[in-house]
């Protein structure tokens, strides 16, 4: 099964995911001088129903919330995208230590943490697993985390860690609205990617926010205590340290800026 250790990590992806040497995937690193403003571009506008939210869960790869995507009460538009893309679930990256753990860089710069919010294109397609194989199946928000103060909202999410610390475990989480992770600004960049885990399909819109959300170092490290480990597995427990994927070459890509 893959993973992020050396024997089923990143630089082997490509054994059982031929994608992952692709012409289009994610993370990259964003080189702001490069970025071409683009005027035509809308602002990027959520509508969450905070009722949306369901259970949070361990993968075993990462924390994730999950909506019911039954209907388009929870949606985004505009900025890149062409009509509605409902809201799927979100989840977050991290590493071994606050220096790095981000997916996406700026400049080369890595934050401590990185946040997606998944959407799916809800008027081309009529679910999910179909939107996931088109090039513009997906629209993912990446919104970074930097070290500072404790974040409260992060803290409704790492308060429900007890109950989901194994692979596998899952939890009842609603009455969650996702704008509560957005920062000030929706300044973006834009460009076309992939799923950054397997199987990597380069069917996402990728829409990175400018400004980053605050977490503190402590909260930082609870994410880290999760265990991507059964709790069956007894003995052999080991910790989520890291889950962030490598920054992958950009290729004939160009990156759109929101703002000058
Ligand atoms: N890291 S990422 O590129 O944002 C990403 C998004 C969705 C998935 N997969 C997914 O949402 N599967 C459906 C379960 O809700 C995997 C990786
Ligand atoms: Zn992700």
């Amino acid at each position: 099964q893959w993973g992020y250790e050396d024997h089923n990590g990143p630089d082997v992806w490509q054994d059982l995911f031929p994608l992952a040497n692709g012409d289009r995937q994610s993370p990259i690193n964003i080189i702001t001088k490069d970025a071409l403003y683009d005027p035509s571009l809308q602002p990027l506008l959520v509508d969450y129903d905070p009722h949306s939210a369901k259970v949070i869960s361990n993968s075993g790869h990462t924390v994730a919330v999950e909506f019911d995507d039954g209907d388009d009460s929870s949606v985004v538009r505009g900025g890149p995208l062409m009509g509605n893309y409902r809201l799927r679930q979100l989840h977050f990256h991290w590493g071994p230590s606050d220096g790095h753990g981000s997916e996406h860089k700026v400049d080369g710069v890595d934050y401590a943490a990185e946040l997606h919010i998944v959407h799916w294109n809800s008027e081309k397609f009529s679910s999910f697993v179909k939107a996931a194989c088109a090039p513009d199946g997906l629209a993912v928000l990446g919104v970074f985390l930097k070290v500072g103060e404790p974040n409260r909202y992060i803290e409704k999410i790492t308060d429900t860690f007890g109950a989901i610390r194994s692979k596998g475990k899952q939890s009842p989480f609603t009455n969650f609205d996702p704008s509560c992770l957005l920062p000030a600004s929706m300044d973006f960049w834009t460009y076309p990617g992939s799923l950054t885990v397997p199987p990597l399909l380069e069917s996402v819109v990728w829409t990175v926010l400018k400004d980053p959300i605050s977490i503190s170092c402590e909260q930082l490290a609870m994410f880290r205590s999760l265990l991507s480990t059964k709790e069956t597995a007894g003995i052999e427990s080991c910790c989520m340290t890291t889950n962030h994927r490598p920054v992958q070459p950009l290729k004939n890509r160009k990156v759109r800026a929101s703002f000058l």
